[in-house]
């Protein structure tokens, strides 16, 4: 039987974890693989997928749309060969791939009969401004979508489902475009009851791969002093396209923290505590190339944990 492939895309911090999360949280029995490209060297996306029923492979330091395409080629492989198989395999991108190139390298007839790709799901940020859909790297991914989920409408105004839904249509997406809740999509949405054949896609041409975005990142044993590292990335935020890690606060200590920095809204939640032999404190900003400089950003971020 082959094992159907949903690929998850959208920009930084768009949601696609969550989405991803929800997905697994729900996943009633099937067995689900799930294959996680953070481009950084720390993959905190993989740390933050729990449940995934039929393991987390973690794909880190590059770009499955890039770099990595031959270590996403031989997971999948290694996955389709597990005893027994998964019945459905995950690929959560990263914000800044080009889901077209991965379209591309799933056309591979071997991996097409024996894990076509069933479903292409954009997940949209509708508290950002519909004129970021102009962006090449957001309209490429938005136009290879089959279902597009608007996310964070709590969090939007009142028209701004709307507006976003306005402009995929102007972009002339064919996709449907459904609300997702904190990640909630139907099941039955994303997975199709059907054994239908894929017929094999056209990911359009290839564009040149743009180096924009860089992640830098930062670890350390020690916990972190709250209202300076709030200070930081207050500074910081300007200068920031994405953040996110695990850390434990001078304050509260023994009790990991998840912070999150996307569309400029920071966030902490309570999270788990890290696997054997991981640096307390690791954490992931994501900018544009040439934007922050790793000096600047490993003497503010020393600035938190020091004495006084
Ligand atoms: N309020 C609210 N927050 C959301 C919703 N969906 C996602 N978030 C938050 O948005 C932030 C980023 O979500 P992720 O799921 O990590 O985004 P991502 O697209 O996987 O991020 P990258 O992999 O870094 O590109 C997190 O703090 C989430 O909790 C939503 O519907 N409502």
């Amino acid at each position: 039987m082959p094992v159907p492939i949903l690929l998850v895309t959208g920009y930084l911090g768009a949601g696609k974890t969550t989405v991803v999360n929800h997905l697994l949280a729900n996943a009633k029995g099937r067995r689900i693989a799930a294959v996680v490209n953070d481009f950084g060297a720390i993959n905190i996306d993989a740390e933050l997928i729990a449940g995934a029923s039929d393991g987390v492979v973690s794909l880190a330091n590059g770009c499955i749309c890039c770099s990595l395409e031959g270590d996403l080629l031989r997971t999948l492989s290694t996955l389709l060969r597990r005893d027994p198989k998964p019945d459905y395999i995950v690929i959560e991108t990263s914000g800044v791939a080009d889901p077209a190139d991965i379209v591309r390298n799933l056309m591979d007839p071997v991996i097409l009969r024996e894990a076509p790709l069933e479903t292409v799901l954009c997940v949209l940020d509708a508290t950002t401004p519909p004129a970021s859909l102009d962006d090449a790297l957001q309209r490429s991914q938005l136009r290879v979508a089959d279902i597009v989920a608007l996310t964070k409408l709590d969090l939007a105004d009142e028209g701004a489902g709307l507006r976003m839904r306005e402009a995929i249509r102007s972009q002339r997406v064919p996709a449907v475009v459904v609300d997702a809740r904190h990640g909630e999509i139907p099941s039955a949405l994303l997975f199709p009851a059907s054994d239908r054949a894929q017929a094999p896609r056209d990911p359009g041409p290839k564009r040149p791969v743009e180096e924009r975005f860089e992640t830098l990142s930062w670890t350390s044993d020690q916990p972190i002093a709250l209202p300076r590292f709030q200070q930081a990335i207050g500074r910081l935020a300007p200068k920031l396209a994405r953040a996110k890690g695990v850390f434990e606060t001078i304050e509260q200590p023994g009790r990991p923290m998840v912070f999150q920095f996307a569309g400029g809204r920071a966030t902490l939640a309570p999270g788990e505590a890290p696997a054997p032999g991981l640096p307390r404190t690791r954490i992931v900003f994501i900018a544009e190339l040439g934007v922050l400089s790793k000096a600047e950003l490993d003497a503010m971020m020393e600035a938190c944990i020091a004495a006084g």
